[in-house]
């Protein structure tokens, strides 16, 4: 159709100039490339794998290579490179000897795994010795699986702030799944990305406004509905009642929506004032009759830590708080407060200590987080690398390596790599050394089919945190 997300769906150009040119480059008679992916280390010492799947579905399975788009790719590459360096034959055996199917093969660890830095993800080989330079073709594609991972990894560790809160001064753990819910749709640089990293959020929670997350977990993780969401209000539902007509735009949220939670945004004029005598006073009544879900006040400005403790103080003042087993105070059910201003990894546990100080449980907060959680992060972020460690060339297997003096730290692995768990701990053998039984690694793709489909439910099994896992055994 050509309206693809970046103008193609053909494979054949979905690729780095340079890799165009990369099947002359390799020692005559190679026969084998294998390379494989890790995060080499970065902002977290551990990821959560996540996002590979998506690649595989969207881009690697099935008749992929056709008469067309080798067509279509001789014609660009020709005029790209301005002389003949296309792979045409290349192309053609694929599509003549294996039907279009990609002769390769991905192993990578389930998703959702928690793994540590600087351990192999994924690895990637030819399975027919002519196409040993489609290995590295695809680097291009699959490295994008930084950004699922990234997402992740970083909406995970929040989680394991915010449980940790929740876990101190909170009687239950049960609406963790809400407290960090996703706002970053818009912030996104295109609704696929929105989608990709939407669904990579929704992992580790069920909050979430990124409708493109919701699909994406539908259609490529067998996900009917990934997450939820509720009525609420946007500046423009308040403001065009008028600055006088905030009062009557209030009571209309709450009489309109009373079946569950409903959240108004209050800091439209004067948020103070909006709670002390508008919450608090005038439609107090109205709130207090709220069974069926809270009233969930947003602020949407200021210095985060301070708005929410002095939003609560004068909630609490208002309509009074109860003391949990935790000795910390909770607004009466039917009012919370959801802060989605200036939140990340960074700003939220500045808020939640702030409130601890001031005695205050975490329960009563959700928070919000946009442009941080779902673009604020790139591939650097973790480190993310892609490299060759074997090959086999005039029928023999070679140990194939960087180890840049100016940057030991970008020293890849040798030979072929494997990874092993035991006892919970991760290692990652080198130079075939591995005992292939215990490899973790699973064939997820072979030969232009996916073998391994996993589910959402299963991928949040694996990448639930300590915290919880370990009080679901309790
Ligand atoms: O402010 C926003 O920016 C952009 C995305 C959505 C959004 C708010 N949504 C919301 C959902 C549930 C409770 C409260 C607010």
């Amino acid at each position: 159709a050509g309206l693809e997300a970046g103008g193609t769906d053909n494979i054949i150009l979905c690729t780095d100039s340079y890799k165009v040119t990369h099947h002359k480059q390799y020692p005559p008679n190679t026969t084998n490339v294998s390379s494989y992916f890790e995060s080499r280390g970065g902002k977290f010492p551990e990821v959560c794998f996540f996002g590979l799947q998506y690649i595989i579905k969207r881009w690697l399975c099935g008749p992929v290579v056709t008469k067309e788009k080798i067509a279509e790719a001789k014609e660009v590459y020709n005029l790209h490179f301005g002389q003949d360096v296309f792979n045409e034959e290349g192309w053609n055996y694929i599509l003549e000897k294996h039907g279009g199917y990609l002769p390769m093969r991905i192993k990578a660890v389930p998703e959702g795994s928690i793994v540590p830095v600087k351990n192999v993800l994924f690895t990637v080989e030819n399975t027919d010795p002519k196409c040993f330079w489609l290995t590295n073709y695809f680097e291009t594609l699959l490295v994008q699986v930084w950004y699922p991972m990234t997402v992740a990894t970083n909406s995970r560790a929040q989680k394991e702030i915010i449980a940790k809160y929740l876990d101190e001064t909170s009687d239950s753990m049960a609406l963790l799944p809400y407290k960090l819910h996703d706002f970053g749709f818009r912030g996104t640089s295109s609704v696929e990305s929105a989608g990709i990293g939407g669904a990579a959020h929704l992992v580790n929670f069920r909050g979430t406004d990124t409708i493109a997350g919701i699909m994406m977990a539908r259609k490529y993780y067998n996900c009917k509905m990934a997450g939820e969401s509720i009525p609420a209000a946007e500046h423009s539902t308040i403001t065009t009642w008028g600055s006088t007509g905030e009062v009557e735009a209030f009571r209309n949220m709450i009489e309109t929506f009373p079946n569950g939670p409903v959240a108004c945004v209050s800091d439209s004029y004067n948020i103070w004032e909006a709670c002390e005598k508008v919450w608090g006073g005038e439609l107090k009544s109205l709130v207090m009759k709220r069974t069926k879900g809270p009233l969930v006040v947003r602020p949407d400005s200021g210095d985060p830590p301070e708005v929410v403790v002095k939003v609560l103080a004068i909630l609490g003042d208002k309509f009074g708080t109860t003391t949990n087993k935790k000795g910390y105070k909770l607004l009466s059910p039917c009012i919370r407060v959801i802060q989605g201003d200036g939140i990340s990894y960074e700003s939220l546990g500045k808020i939640l200590e702030n409130m601890k100080k001031n005695n205050w449980s975490t329960d009563n907060l959700t928070f919000g987080s946009g442009g941080a959680l779902l673009q604020r992060l790139d591939r650097d972020t973790q480190k993310c690398a892609f490299k060759c460690s074997y090959a086999i060339v005039n029928g023999k297997g070679v140990d194939v390596f960087k180890e840049p003096i100016t940057d030991l730290g970008k020293k890849s692995k040798k030979g072929k790599l494997t990874l092993e768990l035991e006892d919970g701990k991760y290692t990652t053998v080198q130079q075939g050394k591995g005992v292939p039984k215990k490899d973790v690694l699973e064939t997820v793709f072979e030969n232009g089919k996916l073998l391994k489909d996993y589910s959402f439910e299963d991928i949040r099994k694996n990448a639930e945190i300590a915290l919880v896992k370990n009080q679901k055994n309790s």
